[in-house]
């Protein structure tokens, strides 16, 4: 944190945070499910916490990088600072508004052309007509995907879909940016596009999360590291202690 953030107050403050998760888990197998029918509905809910005492402050303009193993919790977190998922304990306090490029393609439509996909995302979003009037070209340019603008959104390739959301999402005006893998998606070319377009947001004194298992794209941006393991906040402070310790335990 620099000098100049002493004092001031926090965009994001996560307080004692835990959030819950129960899975159903079936108590029979298949043979015992054909074999006695009457038994079949046996189940047996098993419930573990997907965070829990997690506590952190992000000041504005600070970049984070997240980090932990597959099902640690960090997309959860990430979940939790864009208000999507309700906390079962603790709290998540953010200070503006969150631009999140995660699930990346979830709000878009199949049947839509990208045309109204992009007035569709972006509205619900909270960006006006007007706006989405005038970012339309430089969204279209961004996804490179003009040829296929009045094309249903169901024939664009992965690729496509993930360029134009992407191209949407960096529009947003939001002053805190939560990106979750979207870079592992995507082509070298549009990977670089991509990376250009989060320092120009950095420049503009956004606040970043990150999540990445790629120590190239953390190092390129973040200079807080958080770790997370088994839904535990196990260590929070300089990007590179974090990650050497990440790499002494993974
Ligand atoms: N809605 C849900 N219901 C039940 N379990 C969930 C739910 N969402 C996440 N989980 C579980 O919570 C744990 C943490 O998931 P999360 O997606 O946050 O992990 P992650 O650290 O982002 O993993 P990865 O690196 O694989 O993306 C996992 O065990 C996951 O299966």
């Amino acid at each position: 944190m620099s000098e100049t953030m002493v004092g001031t107050e926090p965009v994001i403050s996560v307080r004692g945070l835990g959030v819950k998760f129960t899975l159903g888990r079936r108590n029979q197998g298949l043979r015992e499910l054909i074999l006695r029918p009457g038994r079949a509905k046996q189940f047996k809910a098993k419930s573990f916490w997907g965070l829990r005492d997690v506590s952190f402050d992000v000041h504005a303009g600070e970049a984070i990088g997240v980090v932990g193993r597959n099902g640690q919790g960090k997309s959860t977190l990430l979940k939790m600072v864009a208000g999507v998922m309700i906390p079962d304990e603790g709290s998540v306090a953010v200070t503006g508004v969150v631009a999140p490029l995660i699930e990346l393609t979830g709000g878009f439509v199949d049947d839509l052309t990208g045309r109204e996909n992009i007035y569709l995302a972006a509205g619900l979003r909270g960006m006006s007509k007007a706006t989405i009037d005038e970012r339309f070209e430089r969204i279209v340019d961004f996804a490179e995907v003009r040829d296929f603008l009045d094309t249903p959104f169901r024939h664009y390739s992965s690729g496509m879909k993930v360029r134009l959301a992407f191209a949407v999402m960096s529009q947003l005006d939001g002053n805190i940016l939560l990106v979750d893998e979207v870079l592992a998606v995507g082509d070298k070319a549009f990977r670089e596009k991509c990376y250009r377009r989060i320092r120009e947001l950095l420049d503009e004194g956004r606040t970043l999360f990150l999540v990445s298992h790629n120590d190239g794209d953390l190092r390129r941006f973040c200079t807080r590291g958080l770790y997370l393991r088994e839904g535990r906040l196990v260590a929070d402070g300089p990007l590179e202690d974090i990650l050497k310790r990440y790499a002494a335990e993974g």
